[in-house]
């Protein structure tokens, strides 16, 4: 949990120097996992196997995640070697009913040593949507070639802003709120 915590924190100042805050640990500050308002979540995730031969070939896509993007700051997604499914689909903008059905999607494979980092909503708000949150989905197997039937675990630590953080991008394009109140309206 701690290393995690550090992971992020280095992305943080990345990303705060990328958008031209003068404070490189801005973001670093208002994600304090020491502080009680602190609302960062580890989630541990196990989907079930799924039987083969079965509602196969419909036509149609299903899903062990549904199509989303993180409501937080930045996702830190950790995946086991073999237990595919994870895909992603390029930048906000496509999420719209018509992208929905036909938008590209790429899967997103395990490799050794890497952490999948998701934007979410929060990061795209903060910086006044520079960055686009990333549109992602655990695919559920339908008879397509490389479909992966087997259980799957992941490890997802969601980077949330603590209750008091105060949240505006530079160009202020959304007004303040504060992180209680983001989380809150996203949930
Ligand atoms: O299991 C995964 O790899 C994705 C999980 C996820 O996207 C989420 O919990 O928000
Ligand atoms: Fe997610």
């Amino acid at each position: 949990m701690h290393r995690v915590q550090k992971v992020s924190e280095r992305l943080m100042i990345c990303l705060a120097r990328g958008l031209g805050f003068e404070d490189e640990e801005y973001f670093v500050k208002y994600h304090d996992a020491s502080k009680p308002t602190c609302q960062s979540v580890m989630r541990l995730l196990h989907y079930f196997e799924t039987p083969q031969g079965q509602d196969e070939n419909d036509g149609q896509i299903y899903h062990r995640a549904g199509a989303h993007a993180d409501w937080g700051f930045l996702t830190l997604l950790f995946q086991k070697e073999g237990q595919s499914g994870l895909e992603i689909c390029p930048g906000r903008e496509v999420v719209t009913e018509h992208a929905l059905g036909d938008a590209a999607w790429s899967k997103v494979d395990f490799v050794p040593g890497s952490i999948v980092c998701n934007i979410g909503d929060l990061l795209m708000s903060w910086s006044d949507d520079r960055f686009k949150s990333t549109f992602h989905r655990v695919k559920a197997p339908c008879g397509e070639l490389g479909d992966y039937y087997g259980e799957r675990f992941s490890i997802a630590f969601f980077n949330q802003p603590c209750k008091d953080a105060l949240i505006q991008g530079p160009l202020k394009k959304y007004p303040l709120v504060t992180g209680e109140q983001f989380n809150a309206r996203a949930m």
